[in-house]
């Protein structure tokens, strides 16, 4: 059945909310919303391969060290396992975790749910039924007033069994009542239903009702959500003993944006799960939430220091991957691969970095370009940020070199370096690893490191004797391994480098005027090596650059000059 030309006939666009003078516009979300879980609810029930026990609890813990103060475990009237995870998790919280279980507006099944929560520290009943015309009379045949008494019958059947008997009251109760399809339905109504079960709940400012208002399909564009949110949240009574919650599901791609403008528009909750895994489309995703409010500059009060392992226990758990470029937490988010991001968040880097080592290595403004978030703050390692296929530059290769092998090669040997590496990526057909990398450099500029691969030069310094002579001149004997052969070579000039190129000269014949010297010192350590960078014009007019590594700097920049001897002599055999 292919798609209409004219899906009007079939769809009906979303008519929009009459709300006058909306004012969650100009509205900025300055704390973080109270978080529910539901990863273990709404989530586990849209599994096609639902968590067993085992992962149940360990998602449960997991979700306690993210710091989750309400969590929604369970339908347990749909199951023992349900019914039975729910005793679990009352007596395995934290007094300041709430559990939370759902129930549909079933007499039989609200008995059921209370029973689950006997002797829990905080609890939450949550009931929901549907409050839209479809929802209605296609699956309850209910009329609206049918509906409005079955809510307000069960809220009473709920405060019965918990807050107003006195076998409960060593809980702390909570009630929470969703109008399910509350994004489809009609805002007045809704509004008349939930000021029935306030009524029949009796709640204070102390203890506010949660009234859960979820797009249970998402159905229009994220404004018009918040659109329903602030009209609610205007038109309910006594507005302060009201806690209005969030429950975004995804199915236009939308619910983070929903779940943010409904903030703006009142809301004091969100209900989501980590990745918004849920159903179909999943519910809001929760680490998205979190890490926005973060990355403005507020504390959302969740810890994802260690994003990986909430990546590891969603994954193990829902037996879902985690999108690749799913914000934060995805495999891909914190790496670039183009040569122009990878130029702009190294260079990014070292601003920052300088300007904090400035600072005395607190923590400053966060403005690396193309990365809203210091992966660090998430447990992400900064290698993983740049890496290297066949569409990356000069500064993504010489990023891997500067944070595997300490080298900061100069701009020069960087552009020199990445056509080697451009023509491996190219030969390969595929990213380049960061090992593959570091080897390809000592391969090229026949170095050895301590943590590298042994490289067998051709051209080996073996010893070397430099003397002084009046006027300053200084004058080098080298002895030299070439090949096989063993050869001191003689030189002067006005220092170890000037030297060693005119005993080249003289005595192998090679002329190699220093165009370029840069060097550093490797490590912090008091006995840290110097790195030393020499670029070299031949004979016939080109170009070529040598890569040095010892404790003493003279004898690093002799190894540059070597190492230019070997890569001359490899690319004449070549
Ligand atoms: C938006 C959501 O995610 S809501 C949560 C959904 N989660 C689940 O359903 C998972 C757990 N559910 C279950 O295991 C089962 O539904 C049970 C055990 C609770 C009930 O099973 P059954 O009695 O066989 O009913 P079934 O699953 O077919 O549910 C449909 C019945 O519940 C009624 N119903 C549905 N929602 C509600 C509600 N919120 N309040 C009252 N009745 C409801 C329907 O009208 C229908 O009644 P009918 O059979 O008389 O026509
Ligand atoms: C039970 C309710 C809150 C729900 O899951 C939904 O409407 O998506």
């Amino acid at each position: 059945m292919p798609m209409l030309k004219d899906p009007s006939v079939k769809y009906k666009a979303f008519p929009p909310i009459k709300l006058d003078n909306r004012q969650w516009p100009s509205k900025v979300i300055e704390k973080p919303p109270r978080w529910l879980s539901t990863d273990l609810r709404d989530g586990n029930q849209s599994l096609p391969d639902p968590m067993s026990i085992a992962e149940k609890k360990a998602y449960f813990n997991k979700l306690v060290a993210l710091g989750f103060k309400e969590i929604e475990v369970a339908f347990p009237s749909a199951s023992q396992i349900d019914f039975d995870f729910t005793r679990f998790a009352i007596e395995t919280a934290p007094d300041d975790v709430s559990i939370q279980v759902l129930s549909p507006c079933r007499p039989d099944l609200i008995k059921r749910t209370v029973e689950s929560l006997h002797g829990a520290k905080r609890a939450t009943v949550h009931l929901y039924l549907a409050t839209s015309d479809c929802f209605r009379n296609v699956v309850f045949g209910l009329t609206k007033q049918q509906s409005l008494d079955l809510a307000v019958e069960c809220t009473k059947l709920v405060r019965s069994l918990t807050k107003d008997d006195p076998e409960q009251k060593g809980t702390i109760w909570d009630y929470e009542f969703s109008p399910e399809t509350f994004s489809d339905s009609d805002p007045e109504y809704v509004i008349e239903v939930c000021e029935a079960v306030k009524k029949a709940w009796g709640p204070t400012s102390e203890k506010p009702i949660i009234f859960n208002l979820p797009a249970t399909v998402e159905m229009a564009t994220p404004n018009v959500y918040a659109d329903q949110i602030e009209y609610f949240s205007t038109h309910i009574s006594e507005r302060e003993t009201v806690c209005i919650s969030l429950h975004p599901h995804n199915d236009r791609g939308c619910a983070v944006a929903a779940a943010e403008l409904g903030q703006m528009a009142g809301a004091d909750r969100v209900e989501g799960c980590l990745f918004g895994n849920g159903e179909r489309t999943g519910n809001v995703d929760l680490v998205t939430l979190a890490l926005n409010l973060y990355t403005q500059g507020i504390s959302p009060l969740l810890d994802f220091s260690d994003i990986n392992s909430v990546v590891d226990i969603v994954e193990r758990s829902n037996k879902i991957p985690v999108h690749a470029r799913a914000p934060y937490g995805g495999s891909l988010v914190v790496c670039a691969f183009s040569g122009s991001h990878q130029d702009a968040i190294k260079k990014g880097f070292k601003v920052h970095n300088d300007k904090r080592q400035k600072e005395g290595g607190k923590d400053i403004h966060w403005q690396v370009p193309y990365l809203p978030l210091d992966p660090a703050d998430i447990g992400r390692t900064y290698e993983a940020i740049i890496r290297v296929n066949s569409q990356s530059g000069k500064g993504g290769s010489a990023w891997v070199i500067l944070r595997n092998m300490e080298l900061d090669l100069p701009r020069g040997l960087q552009v020199a370096f990445s056509k080697v590496v451009q023509e491996q990526a190219e030969l390969k057909g595929r990213e380049l690893s960061n090992q593959e990398l570091c080897e390809l450099f000592q391969r090229e500029y026949f170095i050895e490191y301590e943590a590298g691969i042994k490289i067998d030069p051709y051209y080996k310094i073996i010893d070397y004797a430099l003397s002084g002579n009046k006027g300053g001149e200084r004058t080098i004997t080298a002895d030299l391994e070439i090949g096989n052969e063993k050869k001191t070579i003689k030189g002067t000039g006005n220092g170890p480098i000037s030297a060693f190129t005119d005993a080249i000269s003289k005595d192998l014949g090679i002329q190699a005027e220093v165009l370029h010297y840069h060097e550093h010192s490797l490590g912090d350590k008091s006995n840290s090596q110097a790195a030393t960078y020499i670029e070299v014009t031949l004979a016939d007019g080109s170009t070529r650059w040598g890569v040095g590594i010892h404790q003493d700097v003279a004898q690093a920049s002799l190894l540059s000059l070597s190492s230019m001897l070997n890569g001359l002599r490899k690319s004449q055999s070549n």
